[in-house]
């Protein structure tokens, strides 16, 4: 299932990585890119990555089926509220934001009864940001979460699902509050432990910049890599996120006091104990990447040349 026109605001690393798969499996027949960044509006022409590509907002929503929006997550309210009177009665208005129930607050109350929102999160990333870092095979075999109002349009569903599919992405639905709970978990808390280590390793008197930079070939690494992060994207993540992010803390706190006393007591074999399962944990998820790497998912992957670019 194709879309006829698609827009997407917010040409970042996800917005664009959108536009380039939409393009690479043929899934949407007008990609319309709206930023309001000329700089980057500049880079979409450049790179070829849409039909259209504007800072008009009003202008690129216009005539389109299904509007994605792919921009800070703070910034989704407004966004909407802006291209609100602008869409087309039945446009499908989605986005991929990391949080859902703000998002879902921020966005449902501007738009009309025709333009149903389907609130989707694809959990797959980097710490790179702009039009310059996407690329096509982002979101394969990645989970796309969808967080549909339990009454929300079935096809309207089905349009967004069908277009994360193409993708490549698993796609998982679940409520706001619930997928809140679990990325506060598996993605917001592990962010902010990675920011934690790297800014007090940064700051200790004894370890000096270059210290960090000289010894971070090990397990430090991959921290510096998470907390190399967008700092916008992310402090709106904590801000918006906030109650299931401090529960997940507090019971985060309480783990490491206990970690704390087996060291300071010397009880190995509380720390043999869990170290076992944790590393049973990863194993896990590897064998079972290489399983989902390794299945078909029936995916048309008609390349389609790149479009001319006007606008
Ligand atoms: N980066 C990741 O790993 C990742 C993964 C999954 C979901 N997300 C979510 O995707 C969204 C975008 O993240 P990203 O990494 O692509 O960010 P990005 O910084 O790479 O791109 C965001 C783009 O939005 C534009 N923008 C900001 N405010 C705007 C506005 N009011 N109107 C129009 N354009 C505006 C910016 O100019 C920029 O081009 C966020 O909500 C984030 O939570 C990010
Ligand atoms: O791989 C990374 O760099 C990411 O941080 C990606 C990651 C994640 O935590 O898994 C980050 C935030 C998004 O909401 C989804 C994916």
């Amino acid at each position: 299932m194709s879309v006829e026109r698609l827009a997407i605001v917010g040409l970042g690393l996800i917005g664009s990585s959108i536009a380039r798969g939409a393009r690479t499996y043929g899934l949407a027949n007008t990609i319309v890119a709206i930023d309001r960044d000329p700089g980057v509006i500049e880079r979409v022409r450049a790179l070829g990555l849409a039909n259209l590509a504007t800072t008009d907002a009003a202008e690129g929503v216009r005539g389109a089926d299904l509007v994605i929006l792919c921009v800070p997550v703070g910034a989704i309210g407004t966004v909407a509220e802006a291209i609100a009177p602008h869409l087309k009665p039945g446009a499908v208005v989605s986005d991929v934001g990391s949080v859902k129930a703000a998002v879902v607050a921020a966005v449902s109350p501007h738009l009309a009864e025709t333009n149903v929102f389907v609130p989707a999160h694809p959990v797959a990333g980097t710490e790179y940001s702009g039009p310059d870092s996407g690329f096509s095979t982002l979101f394969s075999n990645r989970w796309c979460i969808l967080t549909p109002p339990e009454a929300a349009d079935e096809a309207a569903v089905e349009r967004v699902r069908a277009l994360w599919q193409g993708l490549g992405a698993i796609v998982e639905t679940m409520s706001p509050e619930h997928h809140d709970l679990v990325l506060a978990i598996t993605s917001h808390v592990p962010h902010l432990i990675a920011y934690n280590i790297v800014g007090t390793a940064a700051d200790l008197e004894e370890v000096t910049q270059s210290e960090v930079i000289k010894f971070s070939a090990g397990g430090f690494r991959d921290f510096t890599r998470i907390a190399a992060s967008d700092p916008t994207m992310w402090r709106d993540i904590f801000l918006t996120n906030r109650e299931a992010v401090l529960e997940m803390l507090g019971r985060f706190n309480e783990d490491l006091s206990a970690l704390s006393r087996a060291i300071r007591w010397g009880d190995g074999e509380a720390l043999h104990e869990l170290f076992t399962r944790t590393r049973a944990i990863r194993r896990g998820i590897v064998a079972m990447g290489q399983e989902t790497a390794e299945a078909d998912f029936g995916r048309a992957r008609n390349a389609a040349p790149s479009a001319p670019v006007q606008g």
